[in-house]
């Protein structure tokens, strides 16, 4: 027997686009830049087999139609926008089951010039991003994750690691102070939506759960006194389940971006450790990596409130 494709999707990746929105009555425009990919699944197997091109709808038509759902739709918040160009595959194309679209809006904020709000020029204030991967089945509704990446942030101090497994293995010395740095990546999982209107009828809900996922990422990084890249990681998540209802899990991957003391001994006995330490070695690695995924204990099985 010949062998099987057992698993296919194809589509078009980092199609990118921006929607400029403008307000005529308080003459301010709004820009949204967003990398949008879309993948589909479904009854495809013959194109690879059989070289059978009639079941393949281009990829250059995936990226036309993002551009057409661009104009007729809003946008934002990306979860629904992704929800809409996931949709609509499945329903245009019978043999596509599947479709995956994640997007990734990029940061334009508002330029404050002389105090005030300028009414359209934005700066890119940072490589933080704004995600989302929607994912639609027929007949199986709509599964949304939103998330953050790429938040660098950095603490001084407040950060410690000690009582770890000591073993002939080990070098790494205790430390009760420490400069703490991560890249954040986190994402909270909505609990499965039936339609694109049970979505619609979440609306603001997306953007609070980004806007409070951020601030909780944000002032427990800043405030905790960290035990651990994982006992502070917790505590994020943590928060954001209790924050946010229609989310069931949270998911952090956190690089630990290593900062080393230096010692200066050698020269002149220059004390720059411990107590003393100002002059760090920034390591670009090897870096830790800390994944967690913290779920409610009791999830429920829809995001309708
Ligand atoms: O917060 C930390 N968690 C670890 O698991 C670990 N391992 C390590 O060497 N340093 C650290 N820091």
């Amino acid at each position: 027997m010949a062998s099987q494709v057992t698993a296919a999707r194809y589509g078009k990746d980092n199609i990118r686009l921006c929607k400029v929105h403008r307000d005529e009555a308080s003459k301010t425009q709004t820009v949204t830049e967003m990398t949008v990919c879309v993948l589909l699944e479904g009854e495809i197997e013959r194109a690879y087999t059989d070289a059978d091109n009639s079941v393949v709808v281009a990829t250059d038509t995936m990226k036309n139609t993002v551009y057409v759902l661009a104009k007729q739709n809003p946008i934002t918040p990306p979860e629904l926008f992704a929800s809409i160009v996931a949709s609509h595959f499945i329903e245009k194309y019978t043999h596509i089951h599947i479709a995956h679209v994640k997007i990734t809006t990029h940061r334009w904020t508002r330029m404050i010039i002389d105090g005030l709000p300028h009414p359209h020029s934005f700066l890119r204030d940072g490589t933080e991003t704004r995600n989302v991967e929607v994912s639609t089945k027929r007949g199986a509704g709509i599964t949304v994750r939103s998330g953050i990446q790429g938040l660098l942030v950095l603490k001084s101090t407040g950060s410690g690691f000690h009582g770890f497994v000591r073993d002939e293995y080990t070098t790494l010395g205790e430390t009760w102070d420490r400069i703490l740095s991560t890249e954040v990546d986190a994402s909270w999982e909505w609990a499965t939506f039936k339609t694109l209107d049970d979505i619609r009828a979440l609306l603001p809900n997306f953007d609070t759960a980004w806007e409070a996922a951020r601030e909780i990422t944000l002032k427990t990084f800043a405030g905790d006194n960290s035990a651990s890249v994982q006992a502070t990681m917790y505590k994020m998540a943590d928060q954001i389940l209790a924050r946010v209802p229609g989310v069931n899990h949270v998911d952090y991957s956190l690089p630990n971006k290593h900062y080393f003391e230096i010692n200066l001994e050698w020269h002149k006995g220059l004390k720059n450790t411990g107590k003393d330490a100002e002059v760090y070695a920034p390591q670009s690695n090897p870096n830790g990596l800390i994944k967690c995924t913290v779920s409610r204990p009791n999830p429920s099985r829809t995001s309708r409130l």
